[in-house]
């Protein structure tokens, strides 16, 4: 089994085990539900903000411990602070030791959108995500079949969610563009196996239409490959070991933008 097999398949567990603890109707009735999402797209084109996805990760199972020092919610805000389009939250316990918690308390410190950061394959995470604060969720081409994708895609717009879709390569990409998604988002990072190459985003940009808002995620550590993706087309830059392996990511992050 790959990584990804084994995250899905513990995923699959965990959600059937969710279900059965809190209902959707329970999660309906959390106050956080009624909210108004904050979009994506107006954040990520506003002038008054960067471009940067900061993402709030302790741990990966790529690098084991990141950053279990530095609290959420300070990290968050400081990302914010920044000028950043809009903040990820990492939700998985298990392989990235995130948790619906670490998103409740981040929702409270931001007035940006917010992404669960989750391998959603069950449209009960959907509810799930917006009853803890989430603006965003994530879609990952890699684990759903286009029927899937369709469907909770689908689901995450009715409840005003909006939809970032993850690619790695052309043919994950052309199966799997919808008019149901916001956002393209290509990563860098080979979740099979953990290699990262940037090549990736500059290779499958062009095969993007414009309808949609164009992110590459994973690997960026230099605010010049921003300038240089930023000239191949994309909008927006989701960054997360680069700020939170340093032992100040607000800091980081601060020195990381003056120079964009
Ligand atoms: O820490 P990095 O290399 O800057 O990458 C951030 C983000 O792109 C990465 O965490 C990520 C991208 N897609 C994912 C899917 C699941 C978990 C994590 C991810």
């Amino acid at each position: 089994m790959t990584i990804l097999e084994t995250i899905v398949a513990n995923k699959r567990q965990e959600v059937k085990q969710a279900k059965k603890a809190v209902t959707i109707a329970d999660l309906e009735k959390k106050p956080l539900f009624a909210r108004e999402c904050l979009s994506l797209r107006e954040s990520v084109l506003s002038p008054t903000t960067n471009g940067i996805i900061a993402e709030y990760k302790r741990a990966s199972p790529s690098k084991g411990i990141i950053n279990d020092r530095s609290p959420v919610a300070e990290v968050v805000a400081g990302y914010q602070a920044a000028g950043v389009s809009a903040i990820s939250v990492l939700t998985d316990q298990e392989f990235f030791k995130g948790s619906l918690d670490d998103l409740v308390a981040a929702r409270a410190a931001l007035h940006i959108p917010l992404l669960r950061k989750e391998f959603i394959i069950d449209a009960y995470q959907l509810v799930e995500a917006k009853a803890h604060g989430a603006d965003i969720i994530l879609l990952i081409a890699a684990v759903l079949q286009p029927a899937e994708l369709k469907s909770l895609s689908e689901a995450a717009q009715s409840l005003g969610l909006s939809v970032l879709l993850e690619v790695h390569e052309r043919d994950e990409l052309e199966r799997s563009m919808m008019d149901s998604v916001d956002a393209i988002g290509v990563n860098n990072r080979n979740l099979k196996d953990f290699t990262v190459s940037l090549a990736h985003s500059l290779e499958l940009v062009d095969l993007i239409p414009d309808q949609f808002i164009k992110v590459s995620e994973s690997g960026i550590s230099d605010p010049a490959t921003i300038r240089n993706l930023r000239q191949a087309g994309f909008q927006a830059f989701l960054i997360g070991e680069n700020f939170m392996k340093t032992e100040d990511p607000t800091q980081a992050i601060q020195h990381f933008v003056v120079s964009l």
